[in-house]
């Protein structure tokens, strides 16, 4: 199961955030399904990647909960949310550069995942070439790969990925996108935040766009394909 149908995996009820007078996020409703990918969508500013960082626990709402599978979770830090399987691949990745793509993704391991070293590299043969190579001499696609990489090593149940394709040359985002679909087939729910609409729409089950901090739009991916009136209105783009 993979639709808005599946049982509930996280659940995020009218939460607000501030960074301190500013009152970023003023009320955010979304839920994830179990193996669900949805996107977030909306322009510059409009709260997208605070939203991920709410959830993450890198920052605490001052209203509303969030709920991961049974367990109110807004209250974690950072540390426990990820333990419960909340894995964040922030828009810049977190590579360290001085370090070989391999000891990265042996940063981010976790007995208990079903991606060991072997299954990453068997989804980012990429990586396996480069493993020895320190993380600062990777392409930013490379990069990308070993972010997201190293983010399956740590187990995720709910894996969020921020601009992932952002700048990366046509060839690489169809590589990133069949990897994506690999991920997603094994279970794992994914929230996408991505400007490339082509992307988005290739991926997600569901649509969300934030805009001033709060959801304006939901649908699923096959009624914001027919709606071209959403498009103009919130993202000010039309799609070929
Ligand atoms: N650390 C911060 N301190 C203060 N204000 C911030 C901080 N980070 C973001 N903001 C502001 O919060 C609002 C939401 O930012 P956010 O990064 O969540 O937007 P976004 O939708 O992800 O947009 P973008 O695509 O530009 O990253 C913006 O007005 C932004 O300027």
């Amino acid at each position: 199961m993979n639709g808005a149908s599946a049982p509930t995996l996280l659940e995020v009820e009218q939460v607000h955030a501030h960074y301190g007078k500013s009152h970023v996020l003023q009320g955010v409703n979304l839920r994830v399904a179990d193996g669900e990918l949805v996107t977030l969508l909306g322009r510059n500013g409009a709260g997208k990647t605070t939203t991920l960082k709410t959830i993450a626990g890198v920052i605490q709402p001052t209203q509303g909960q969030i709920r991961f599978g049974t367990e109110i979770v807004s209250k974690l830090a950072t540390h426990q949310v990820a333990q419960r399987g909340v894995c964040l691949v922030p828009e810049h990745r977190g590579v360290f550069k001085l370090l070989t793509v391999e000891e990265n993704l042996m940063l981010g391991q976790r007995k208990q995942s079903k991606w060991q070293l072997d299954d990453v590299y068997q989804i980012f043969p990429r990586l396996k070439e480069r493993r020895s190579n320190g993380g600062g001499q990777l392409s930013g696609g490379e990069q990308q790969m070993l972010a997201i990489g190293r983010a399956l090593m740590n187990a995720p149940r709910l894996l969020m990925l921020d601009e992932p394709v952002e700048g990366l040359a046509p060839v690489i985002v169809e590589e990133i996108v069949a990897q994506l679909k690999v991920i997603k087939a094994a279970g794992v729910s994914i929230i996408l935040v991505e400007q490339n609409l082509e992307v988005c729409t290739q991926l997600a089950d569901r649509h969300y766009i934030v805009e001033q901090g709060a959801i304006v739009y939901e649908g699923s991916n096959a009624d914001f394909l027919a709606d071209e009136a959403i498009k103009d209105r919130y993202l000010g783009v039309g799609m070929a």
